[in-house]
């Protein structure tokens, strides 16, 4: 059995990772960190889970992690780089959902993130956890840095167009909603369900910390450097992300059939067939990304749709499936749901 310990295991991605891991087959779940519930049974806090998790919350400790084959950081920004260069040198493997190890540019990242990185050179080592793109480095990886939401809906939207290089390098654009349970479990003003329920509205179109990372990723598809243009929207739903994503061919192409051959290996994304329009709630709770292509009036704007679960294949599910590629195990352990629907 791989033991395993969590960091932050009250916020949305840590109940998450829960309830995923507690009915995986090969992994024991040993330690779930929270400082305020410190002491507290988890299925108290989290009753869904009774009768699956047993453990009691822990305060962070650094010795009880380090017993551990593999730990998931599910922490706010900040977190993760502080412990992470100890647990590492222990022998530790980690898998950070945060955004401490995602950008290779450190300047780029501390300007986003306007705090001083303290361990860029594991930056430099960190594989990004895309097993559509980094499946053979994952494989060996010591530290995984889990994609961002809207970032795992967009680059993988992009990617068999950027590939086989048949649209434009510029004018790429990600029109990007999520649902609320992307900013998190903190108490904020804009996520109240007053303020969020019967609203709709793009936030951070001057700049949103996505951007950089979808920016690298994208510019790393490509194998050179694309213009790319991020709005995203907070829409009143609790799971999903729907990116609308547009570009411009540059050859005449079989769109549906490019999509289908870059996916036809990978258990995790799902080509719909043509004309198809994939809704947020055919992947709830699932570890999917499922897509649709179009070319509207057979003319040269090329149309990808691209759904998520956040918290799933945009977060805890996507993670764990680094998890499994790491230790060897068969890439769907644990994480092949189906959706709930309606
Ligand atoms: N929500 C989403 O859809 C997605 C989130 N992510 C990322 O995953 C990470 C977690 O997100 P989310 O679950 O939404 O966050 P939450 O804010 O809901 O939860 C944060 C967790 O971290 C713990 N924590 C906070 N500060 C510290 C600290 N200094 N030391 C140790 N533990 C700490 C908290 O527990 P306590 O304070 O009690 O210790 C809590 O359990 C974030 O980096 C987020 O950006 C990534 C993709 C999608
Ligand atoms: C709706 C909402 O607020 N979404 C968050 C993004 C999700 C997230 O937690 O960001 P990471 O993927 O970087 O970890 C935001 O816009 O900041």
């Amino acid at each position: 059995m791989i033991k395993v310990g969590i960091v932050g295991g009250t916020g949305y991605t840590g109940v998450e990772l829960l309830r995923l891991l507690a009915c995986h087959p090969e992994v024991s779940l040993q330690v779930i960190t929270s400082r305020a519930e410190a002491g507290l049974p988890v299925s108290d806090m989290y009753p869904n889970l009774r009768g699956h998790v047993d453990l009691n919350f822990s305060e962070p400790d650094i010795d009880a992690l380090a017993q551990c084959d593999v730990v998931f950081f599910a922490t706010p920004h900040t977190v993760a780089m502080a412990t992470v260069p100890e647990l590492l040198q222990r022998g530790v493997r980690v898998i950070d959902l945060s955004a401490d190890f995602r950008v290779k540019d450190i300047a780029l990242w501390e300007r986003w993130y306007d705090v001083k990185h303290t361990c860029p050179e594991l930056v430099t080592d960190a594989v990004y956890g895309l097993p559509e793109v980094n499946r053979a480095k994952i494989r060996d990886a010591q530290l995984i840095a889990v994609p961002g939401c809207y970032p795992t809906a967009v680059q993988l939207g992009f990617l068999p167009l950027l590939e086989a290089g048949v649209v434009s390098k510029d004018g790429l654009i990600a029109d990007a909603k999520s649902g609320t349970s992307g900013a998190g479990r903190k108490a904020a003003l804009g996520t109240l369900l007053t303020e969020a329920s019967e609203n709709m509205k793009a936030y951070a179109v001057a700049g949103h910390r996505h951007l950089p990372e979808i920016s690298e990723g994208l510019n790393h598809i490509a194998g050179q450097t694309v213009d790319f243009t991020f709005v995203p929207h907070l829409t009143p739903m609790i799971r999903g992300i729907h990116a609308t994503l547009y570009s411009t061919l540059n050859r005449d192409v079989d769109l549906q059939t490019l999509f289908e051959q870059r996916f036809a290996d990978e258990p995790f994304v799902d080509v719909m067939p043509v004309g198809s329009h994939p809704e947020t709630r055919s992947v709830r709770g699932a570890n999917v990304c499922r897509i649709a292509v179009h070319r509207p009036q057979n003319g040269n704007t090329v149309v990808v749709l691209s759904v998520i679960d956040n918290l799933v294949k945009g977060a805890s599910g996507q993670a764990i499936q680094n998890m499994n590629i790491m230790f060897g195990l068969n890439e769907r352990l644990g994480i092949n749901t189906i959706a709930t629907l309606p």
